[in-house]
């Protein structure tokens, strides 16, 4: 696990960097796209990228992590509208390139298997982009999520519903209690994970990433498995790590050919 700490902007042009020279190299590279406002700075640079400077999507295929149930399709504040809105509407995706957990299907439980086909049938994810909740889940695995699981059904927390009351107007009683996500099986099997956190909010989750044993109380910590993780944070972020000086001394010393 590699742990870069910097300021916002610039880790937001870390993962673009990232991204962007998996899609040169690979056109047609499978990109797993976050929600919430820690990814916001990386699609601002791609989308940049893309209008300044020629990078193209035009066949990169890309999965959400996770959807609410049961939010109208015109929600603004549907996964897949927010995917479109951030990102998908602002570079080249071809139509129904970019796909995500159907939380409208009559029947949830095969849209989830559906999904985990379809992410399967393309080979699976080349590059996954991830935030952190404050009670350190990913995707929507919430504490006590199986290390093993798949795309499935999940019942949101209090402390999720209320993080994320600020998307629906403060009121934590219009954020659905039921979502589709990922599982974190399905998050270990993509190639690269760039995780990004900041403010002093994610300090405990990241420091439990990062150097909290490995336990279904902090799903996040099942990254300590991947061979391939980069977490990028900034100083608040990074102001619970022990090895904060380590870490940054290591990215300092590190030849800039590696990349991340
Ligand atoms: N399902 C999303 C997660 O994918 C995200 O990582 C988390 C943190 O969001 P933010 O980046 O806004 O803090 O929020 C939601 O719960």
């Amino acid at each position: 696990m590699e742990v870069v700490i910097g300021p916002g902007p610039e880790l937001g042009r870390l993962a673009a960097n990232a991204i962007e020279h998996l899609v040169r190299a690979q056109p047609d590279a499978v990109l797993g796209l976050a929600t919430g406002s820690s990814p916001l700075a990386v699609y601002d640079e791609l989308a940049r990228r893309h209008a300044e400077e020629g990078l193209t999507f035009a066949r990169v295929r890309a999965f959400m992590l996770d959807e609410y149930v049961g939010l109208a399709a015109d929600h603004p504040e549907r996964y897949r509208n927010v995917i479109e809105r951030e990102i998908a509407s602002r570079v080249d995706f071809a139509p129904s390139a970019v796909r995500g957990p159907d939380g409208l299907a009559d029947d949830l439980v095969l849209a989830c298997a559906a999904y985990e086909e379809a992410i399967a049938e393309v080979g699976g994810v080349d590059l996954q982009l991830l935030g952190i909740g404050t009670d350190g889940h990913i995707a929507f695995n919430e504490p006590g999520s199986s290390l093993a699981s798949r795309t499935r059904i999940k019942t949101l927390t209090r402390q999720t519903r209320e993080d994320n009351a600020r998307f629906f107007g403060g009121d934590v009683d219009q954020v659905p209690q039921h979502c589709l996500t990922q599982g974190l099986a399905t998050i270990m099997a993509a190639r690269h994970v760039v995780l990004l956190a900041t403010g002093r909010g994610k300090a405990e989750a990241v420091h439990q990433l990062v150097e909290g044993p490995v336990s279904a109380m902090w799903p996040a910590t099942i990254l300590q498995h991947h061979p391939h993780v980069t977490v990028l944070v900034d100083d608040a972020a990074a102001s619970r790590l022990q090895l904060a000086d380590y870490y940054r001394e290591t990215f300092a010393s590190k030849p800039r050919w590696q990349g991340l």
